[in-house]
This record gives structure tokens, C-alpha cells and sequence, in this order.
């Protein structure tokens, strides 16, 4: 079929056919390894085509349900927020550091912040540095191979197998009845369909896969972005004061207390920023196996057993679509009107589409604000170097979305001019929910 343009909500349509949920039980065959029984239960009615029912199916509905906006959302939201405080006021404190590398530093604090916030801050299995040093996604291509890995792949190898040691620790000491629903209701409906305990082990691999390895470099590229255009960080910074409220607090002195929902709620211009940042870094291919023949839109045959891939930097560098500014970073983009009309939904795919879009998109978002937000009300960065930012070096990783900087940057971090040793408050109330009795 060429490059021909396909439709790609007419795709979608057909998920059952051309399908995403292969590539699911590949993943897990190469890089969870679970048990024979294990793998069985995953590929049960993987097409779903006697109804919902089933592993992937059943797993995969609670994951949608408590990722979106609502009040699992705001909860999971609320503990990573108290997660990112408290590494910034403990050991993670980096006032003054002249030694301070952008990415790496953000690798270690989200990670440390979303595991927190999906397997609860008491037993997270990512509070042992053994786990978090070993970088999940670290040799994947060799050890998807699946051959020797301790000898082809040796340091994947480790980290997956310290990852899975530390999973059985948790699970050992009951972690999951402290986590998230999403934890929670990912172990009963495997054990409803009886995957062992050391299978559920594996599985959350997959999980802990897709939590971090695009939210990490995410967040990084927002706070370059940012930091590195000294215009748009002023006026990042100018939404805030309207929603700090300074305030005294007996033990503590003055406090600046301040809700992100509300000011994620009161600038569009921030949620613009963070999908700007998806639009120039995302690099997934969004594949497909076709089961069977399928006619899409009565033009395009795709026959059983080929692959389709939707590649997204592709539609994302689409000179029709964004306009003549596509290679530009515009973190207004999505705020103007000018390309309203124009450019159909299916164009911006950092998140997928149809059957398999990301249900973790709305946690994402989220955590890459409140990461901003704190950062820029916190602290002032600058690259040791001196002058402009460097743009670093970035290669696309085999099944990751956002492309990875291979270059760090290194920077000197000090407390914002005008709020030196200042105390902050941050929560994570929805503007339109019940408000926040601290504020
Ligand atoms: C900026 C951050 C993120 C980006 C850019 C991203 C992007 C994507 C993409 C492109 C897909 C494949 C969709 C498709 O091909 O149609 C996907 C799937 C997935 N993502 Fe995300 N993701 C992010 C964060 C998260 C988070 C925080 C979670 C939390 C749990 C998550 C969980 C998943 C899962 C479980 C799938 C597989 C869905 C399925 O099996 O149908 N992602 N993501």
C-alpha cells in the first residue's frame, strides 16, 4: 500500500482484527518470562472475542478506570505530589549543588515518586537502590532475545532479576494491601484467574515498564523546555502567585501554601506546554498485528500476519498538519486557535490511540505538571557551562515513546531568587472538588 495515508480512527475500529495485544503477550514471553500457566492466563481470550473476560482484558479495564480523571486519580496524583516534596527536602536536597545532572537527577526522583505513588511509599520495592539503580529498561533489546541472558545481557539481567527478588519481598510482606487500586486490582484478577504469586511478580515489570520509561524522560524534556527559555519560564512562573497563599504557621514560620490542580486548572497554557513536549519527543510506532484480513474504509486490505506500525514522529513532523512552525518547539500550540479545524485528533499520538491508548496519559500529565510547577515556584537552574542550554543528544529507544537523552546536562541548582529558605506547601485538590482544609 505504499505511504498512503490510512485513516487512523478507522483503524482503531477494527482492534479486535488488527490488534496491539500480540505485541502484549510477546513482551511478556521475552522480558517477564513468566510460567508456562502464567503465559496460558495472558493469552486467554486475548482478541476478546467471547466478551471482556480474562487476564489481559480484566487487568487492563481497572488500569483505565482508576488512571482517569476522578478520585483515584487525584489520590494517586495527591502521593506522588507528597513523594516529590519529600525527596526534595531529604536526600534528594540539592540546594547549591554545582554538581547536578538534569536527567539522571529526574530518572531517579520520578522514579522514586511513581513507584511511591503506585505501590505506596511504605514497601515500595523501589526504596531498595539496588532496584532503582538497575534501570528496568536497561540491555532490552538483548534480553528480549531471550538467549543466555545472564551472558549476552548481563547487566539487564541483574536488574530485572534484583527487580523480581524485590517484587517477591513486597508481595511477601503483604506491600500490595498498602498500594494503589491499580496494584490491588491487577493481583485479584490474576489470582481470580490463577497466576501464581511469582507470576504477578513478573508481571508488574510490565506495570513498573509502562509507568516510567516515558514519564522519566517526559518530565525531563518539560523542565529543559522550560529552564531553557527564559521568556517561557517567567511566564510559567507568573501563573503562580495568584495561587500561592502565603501563610503563618506557628511551628513552622511562613508557609507558602499552594494547590497545582488549581493552577493545572487555571492555565491551559501549562497542560499546552506538557503536550508540545510529547508532540517534538514522541517516537512510538504504535504496533499492530493483523489476525486477519481486514478492509479498512472499503480502500485498504491488511492482510492476516503483517504488522502495522503508526509511527508518531511521522504525523508529528506533518507539515499539513501543524503548519509551516512544525519543527518548532510552541508551547502555545495547543492553546491557539489557529490550527483548530485543521488537524484531526488522530494527528497527535504521544499517547496511541483507540483500544490500546495509554491508560496511565492523565497520571502522566499530571506528574509532569506537578514536577514543573514545584521546580519552577522552588528553584532556579542553570547549565554549569555557562550561557544557552544544550540541546543534548537523544536516540529513540526499541519500545519506549519518548526519546531518551543519551547526553546529560550538567547544572548548578540554587533556591529561587526572592524566596531563599522559603517553607512550601504543595497539595493536589481538584478546583472543582471539596477544597483542601489546609488552604
Ligand atoms: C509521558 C508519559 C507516557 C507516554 C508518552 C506513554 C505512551 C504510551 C503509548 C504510545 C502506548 C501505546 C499505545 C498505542 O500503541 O496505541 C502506551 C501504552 C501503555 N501505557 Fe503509557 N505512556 C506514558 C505514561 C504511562 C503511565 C504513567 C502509565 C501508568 C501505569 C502507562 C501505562 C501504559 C500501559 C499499561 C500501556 C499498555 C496499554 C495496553 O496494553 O493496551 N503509561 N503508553
Amino acid at each position: 500500500m505504499g505511504r498512503a495515508t490510512i485513516p487512523r480512527s478507522a483503524v482503531d475500529r477494527h482492534s479486535k482484527s488488527v490488534s496491539f495485544a500480540p505485541h502484549v503477550v510477546e513482551f511478556a514471553k521475552r522480558i517477564l518470562v513468566p510460567s508456562a500457566n502464567g503465559l496460558e492466563a495472558l493469552k486467554a481470550n486475548l482478541d476478546e472475542e467471547s466478551g471482556a473476560w480474562g487476564c489481559r482484558p480484566e487487568t487492563l479495564h481497572p488500569m483505565h478506570v482508576t488512571l482517569a480523571p476522578g478520585e483515584d486519580l487525584d489520590r494517586n496524583t495527591q502521593a506522588m505530589l507528597d513523594s516529590v516534596s519529600s525527596l526534595l527536602d531529604s536526600v534528594y536536597t540539592i540546594t547549591s549543588n554545582e554538581d547536578f545532572h538534569l536527567f539522571l537527577w529526574v530518572r531517579k526522583l520520578v522514579t522514586r515518586a511513581s513507584t511511591d505513588a503506585i505501590y505506596g511509599a511504605g514497601k515500595n520495592p523501589f526504596q531498595d537502590p539496588a532496584v532503582e539503580a538497575g534501570n528496568i529498561d536497561k540491555e532490552f533489546a538483548l534480553l528480549g532475545l531471550n538467549v543466555l541472558p545472564n551472558i549476552i545481557a548481563p547487566k539487564g539481567h541483574q536488574g530485572r532479576k534484583t527487580l523480581f527478588q524485590s517484587f517477591h519481598q513486597y508481595y511477601a510482606r503483604d506491600g500490595h494491601k498498602e498500594a494503589s487500586r491499580i496494584v490491588q486490582a491487577r493481583y485479584e484478577v490474576n489470582r481470580k484467574h490463577g497466576v501464581s504469586i511469582e507470576d504477578i511478580e513478573r508481571f508488574d515489570l510490565s506495570l513498573c515498564y509502562g509507568l516510567l520509561v516515558n514519564t522519566v524522560p517526559a518530565v525531563s524534556w518539560a523542565l529543559y523546555y522550560v529552564y531553557s527559555q527564559p521568556s517561557l519560564l517567567e511566564e510559567t512562573r507568573a501563573k503562580g502567585p495568584s495561587h500561592i497563599h502565603p501563610s503563618k504557621d506557628s511551628a513552622e514560620g511562613l508557609v507558602y501554601r499552594v494547590n497545582i490542580a488549581e493552577i493545572v486548572a487555571g492555565c491551559p497554557q501549562l497542560a499546552s506546554l506538557v503536550l508540545e513536549t510529547l508532540r517534538v519527543q514522541s517516537t512510538n510506532a504504535s504496533g499492530r498485528v493483523v489476525l486477519k484480513d481486514t478492509m479498512i474504509e472499503d480502500q485498504y486490505l491488511l492482510k492476516e500476519g503483517s504488522i502495522l506500525l503508526i509511527p508518531s514522529a511521522e504525523l508529528h513532523n506533518n507539515i499539513s498538519v501543524w503548519g509551516p512552525s512544525f519543527k518548532d518547539f510552541d508551547p502555545q500550540r495547543f492553546v491557539q486557535k489557529r490550527d483548530e479545524g485543521k488537524r484531526p485528533a488522530s494527528a497527535y499520538r504521544a499517547y496511541g490511540s483507540g483500544a490500546s491508548v495509554c491508560p496511565g496519559r492523565f497520571l502522566a500529565a499530571n506528574e509532569i505538571m506537578i514536577m514543573l510547577v514545584m521546580m519552577v515556584l522552588k528553584y532556579d537552574l542553570r547549565p554549569v557551562s555557562g550561557g544557552s542550554w544544550p540541546l543534548p543528544k537523544s536516540r529513540p529507544h526499541m519500545t519506549t515513546s519518548i526519546l531518551t537523552p543519551v547526553e546529560d546536562i550538567q547544572v548548578a541548582i540554587t533556591e529561587r531568587k526572592g524566596y531563599e529558605h522559603a517553607r512550601w506547601k504543595f497539595v493536589w485538590c481538584e478546583s472543582n472538588g471539596s477544597p483542601d482544609p489546609s488552604l
